[in-house]
């Protein structure tokens, strides 16, 4: 059963399986303001329907997403003040982000092409992560735009710190093998299997007792937790808000935030 409801998003139900698809292929699945409200509701409504086990997040296309979406950010909040860029991001990029980490059902990601910066976060705040052998992964936002990555820094906890480094600091791809070889990619599949895959995992995850997964996610969460994970989130944060005053990132913005985009597909 397909929802109507959103414009940037698709919602589906397939049994106990809820599958939200970011849903701008022009754009590249780029992640618009609306893209992101419509995506946090759906995440929220997954979360609380009782027949919804585990969820699925995808992108239509050939791309699962481009991250934030760069125009937009040029036209619309270029001019922020720090007050006003903090309120915007703190909301449609941190909050709604780690809802997903801590959302008391599974979530997977589904991954195909282009998996970059904002997009790659949300991809990697997933608890299990399914890709096929065309996607990518990067976020090259600290070599193109001049800040400090992205605002949720999830990568040295998924993929490890020498990895995340490496990709932070040169901006480079990441291949679906390689990501499958570090750990960060539990299936790597062919494209034509890359659906069937991901849905076959879901409804296999979705077999277990819902209270004893949702116990296990916030054990295996908590222990993260433990090791300090939330406050180095936070702590990145109020880095990455620094970042968005730098004069390296002034003259990025200056220069206009779309040149990015040229930018972040020659890595
Ligand atoms: C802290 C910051 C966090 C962030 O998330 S910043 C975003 C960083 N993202 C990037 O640097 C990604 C840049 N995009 C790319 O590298 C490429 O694109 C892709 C590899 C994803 C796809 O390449 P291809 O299939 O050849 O498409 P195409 O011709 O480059 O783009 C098609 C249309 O999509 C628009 N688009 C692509 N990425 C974005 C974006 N991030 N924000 C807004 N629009 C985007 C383009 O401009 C263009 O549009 P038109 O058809 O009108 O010329």
């Amino acid at each position: 059963m397909t929802d109507t409801t959103y414009s940037e998003i698709l919602y589906e139900q397939i049994g106990a399986i809820a599958r939200i698809s970011h849903n701008r292929p022009a754009a590249r699945n780029a992640e618009s303001k609306l893209l992101l409200n419509e995506l946090n509701d759906a995440v929220l409504r997954a979360g609380a329907d009782a027949d919804i086990r585990v969820i699925i997040l995808a992108g239509v296309g050939d791309h699962f997403s481009a991250g934030h979406d760069l125009k937009e950010a040029q036209t619309s909040r270029s001019a922020f003040t720090v007050e006003e860029r903090w309120d915007y991001e703190i909301l449609h990029y941190f909050e709604f982000a780690l809802r997903i980490w801590d959302l008391p059902k599974p979530v997977i990601s589904q991954v195909q092409g282009a998996c970059v910066a904002g997009g790659f976060m949300v991809a990697n705040m997933c608890d299990l992560m399914v890709a096929s052998e065309d996607a990518f992964f990067s976020d090259p936002v600290c070599q193109t735009l001049g800040t400090a990555a992205v605002e949720i820094l999830i990568h040295p906890w998924v993929m490890g710190l020498r990895q995340a480094k490496d990709m932070l600091f040169t901006g480079r791809r990441i291949s679906a093998k390689e990501g499958f070889e570090m750990g960060m990619v539990n299936r790597l599949v062919a494209r034509a299997d890359l659906e069937s895959t991901t849905l076959a995992l879901a409804e296999q995850v979705a077999k277990a007792p819902p209270f004893a997964l949702r116990l296990t996610k916030r054990s295996l969460n908590r222990g993260y937790d433990m090791q300090g994970f939330r406050t180095a989130l936070q702590a990145h944060f109020d880095t990455h808000q620094l970042s968005h005053n730098s004069a390296e990132f002034m003259a990025a913005r200056d220069k206009g935030l779309g040149g990015a985009i040229a930018e972040g597909k020659n890595r």
